[in-house]
């Protein structure tokens, strides 16, 4: 890959490009939001709009969706891929992740974050900062585990669930879609039911 298309210009964007440039020294990122609030992210141009797919090559070209919202992050995830594009899955160098661990295209692992073996990683994820998937962890699409979060083994996690900064969840412990889950909290038992919880133990609030 010699160009990474990045859609999205916020907060994490600058953090996925940083992530990209440490893995591909050299790569030529270009950045495009549907509403930049600046014309530039870390010295790079911001294009207005979606990228066109007549104007890039598949065999050079890769792109990813660095937006912290899963859902609008699953939204043009689906888009890229319906337009051609081919997807990117960048994964920080200092990131630690299994060889028996399987992470499906669109996701971004961020520095210091761990994967532990035979864990599997849907698509359009986000394993932010120093976050935890230990051995054996399922995560469906276009779900965020948060900085420092800890995902013990065995753990399942559904799809488009944001699962909290610091938080830990115990082992075998299954959260299923559309859930969002404090920071600092704790989930001791399974989750079954859409929505927010937090504390130590979790409740619903
Ligand atoms: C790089 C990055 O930044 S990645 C992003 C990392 N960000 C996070 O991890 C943040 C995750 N979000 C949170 O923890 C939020 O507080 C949420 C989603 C749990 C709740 O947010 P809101 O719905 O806005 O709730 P709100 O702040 O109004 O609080 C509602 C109640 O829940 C309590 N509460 C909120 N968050 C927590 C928490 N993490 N743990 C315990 N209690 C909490 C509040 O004290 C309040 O209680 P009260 O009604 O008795 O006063």
């Amino acid at each position: 890959m010699q160009k990474l298309i990045v859609l999205g210009a916020g907060g994490h964007a600058s953090v996925v490009i940083d992530a990209a440039q440490a893995a591909w020294p050299g790569v030529e990122i270009l950045v495009f939001d549907e509403a930049p609030k600046t014309d530039r992210i870390l010295g790079l141009p911001i294009s207005q709009g979606r990228p066109d797919p007549e104007n890039f090559d598949n065999a050079t070209t890769q792109a990813i969706v660095a937006i912290g919202n899963n859902q609008v992050r699953a939204t043009l995830t689906q888009w890229l891929e319906n337009a051609g594009f081919k997807l990117a899955t960048v994964i920080h160098p200092t990131a630690w992740v299994s060889p028996s661990a399987s992470i499906e295209q669109g996701s971004f692992v961020s520095a210091r974050a761990v994967i532990n073996a035979r864990a599997k990683i849907g698509a359009a994820c986000i394993i932010n900062t120093a976050a935890v998937v230990e051995h054996d962890c399922m995560i469906k699409k276009s779900t965020h585990i948060c900085p420092s979060a800890t995902l013990a083994g065995a753990v399942k996690i559904g799809s488009q669930t944001t699962v909290g900064a610091n938080s830990t969840i115990r082992e075998l412990v299954s959260i299923a879609d559309n859930i969002t889950i404090g920071a600092g909290s704790v989930v001791i038992r399974n989750i079954t039911e859409a929505g927010t919880y937090a504390g130590c133990p979790v409740k619903q609030l």
